[in-house]
């Protein structure tokens, strides 16, 4: 198997005239968890039902651990997802059903499994509970619970806590952190500070195109720049650009210096001291110094 757990080579998706997905082409490493990013309609599921299988690209192509998504047997018992509006059938207690799909994907001990996804999902109460008394949030966990059964190597996670309330939310977050490094996760999600917390990289999907992607830390330029709230005092920016390291600087807004640097042959703890330390002797007073830019702020700024 390639190093690569997902790889979109030009894919397209149209239908009819709409061009939901337009010539994307995107790699994710093995063991990652990568996001999508991107408005509504932007064609975030579109390219996650591609992933799954559930639907055939127009034209390009894609592999999904070394193989071909379609038909969906390919990927038979390797990959969980949980699409974005999942639904339960009726008249299933929610362990028979999980159980009944545990069997259906051949794992060893379907009763098991499903009691251990019940558990991760915060559901081992509601063995018993009828498919038809869920809550909206309540159904979203079952259905992950299905995605995470027999611990499969990829799992698609279609905003996985959106409508959860925000202890459930917290502990989703948390299951995902803990499956890095040993499953590939791709989540898409509107929320972007969990995003930022949560993923190795991402792309950011605009009207079926990818406009970005890159690792989180490229996205949010945590390597590359720093903002200084400046209290009082007066900047020069070419004399900082003087600075070993220091590439560009200039006033944002009021009160944020935005200093750009050479990541490559500095230290970001090298540039940031010596620009501090310059703008302290020439009388400038700081409130403070972030490193980066916040994942919604650049994504705002992108779209
Ligand atoms: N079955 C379909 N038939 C026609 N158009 C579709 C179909 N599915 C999706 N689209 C269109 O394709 C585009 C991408 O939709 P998609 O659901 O992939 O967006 P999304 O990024 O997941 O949006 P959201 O954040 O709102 O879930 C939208 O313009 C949508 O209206």
């Amino acid at each position: 198997m390639s190093e690569l757990a997902i790889e979109l080579s030009q894919v397209t998706k149209r239908f009819g005239p709409k061009v939901a997905v337009n010539a994307i082409s995107l790699s994710i490493p093995l063991g990652q968890v990568y996001g999508l990013i991107g408005p509504n309609g932007a064609g975030k599921t579109t390219t996650f039902s591609m992933m799954c299988g559930f639907l055939h690209p127009t034209s390009g192509s894609l592999r999904v651990l070394g193989v071909p998504p379609t038909p969906p047997g390919n990927l038979k018992g390797k990959l969980g997802a949980l699409p974005q509006d999942a639904l339960l059938p009726p008249g299933w207690e929610i362990g028979e059903l999980l159980t009944y799909w545990a069997r259906l994907s051949h794992l060893p001990q379907p009763e098991r499994e499903a009691r251990e996804a019940l558990e991760k999902v915060g559901l081992s109460e509601n063995w018993y509970t009828p498919t038809e008394a869920l809550s909206h949030g309540m159904a979203k966990r079952t259905a992950m619970a299905q995605a995470l059964m027999g611990k499969p190597p990829l799992v698609l996670l279609d905003e996985p806590t959106a409508g959860l309330d925000p202890r459930i939310a917290a502990q989703v977050r948390q299951l995902i952190r803990d499956m890095k490094g040993q499953q590939t996760v791709v989540v898409s999600s509107h929320n972007l500070q969990e995003l930022e917390e949560l993923c190795d990289a991402a792309a950011i999907i605009d009207k079926g195109s990818i406009v970005k992607a890159g690792t989180m830390s490229e996205l949010t330029g945590l390597g590359a720049e720093f903002r200084v709230q400046i209290a009082r005092g007066d900047i020069i920016p070419p004399e900082l650009t003087q600075l070993p390291g220091v590439t560009s600087a200039k006033m944002e807004s009021p009160g944020v210096l935005l200093v750009r640097f050479d990541s490559q042959a500095h230290k970001p703890e090298e540039v940031i001291s010596r620009t501090v330390a310059h703008l302290l002797q020439t009388g400038v007073l700081i409130l403070g110094v972030t490193r980066g830019q916040r994942l919604e702020d650049r994504v705002l700024q992108i779209l």
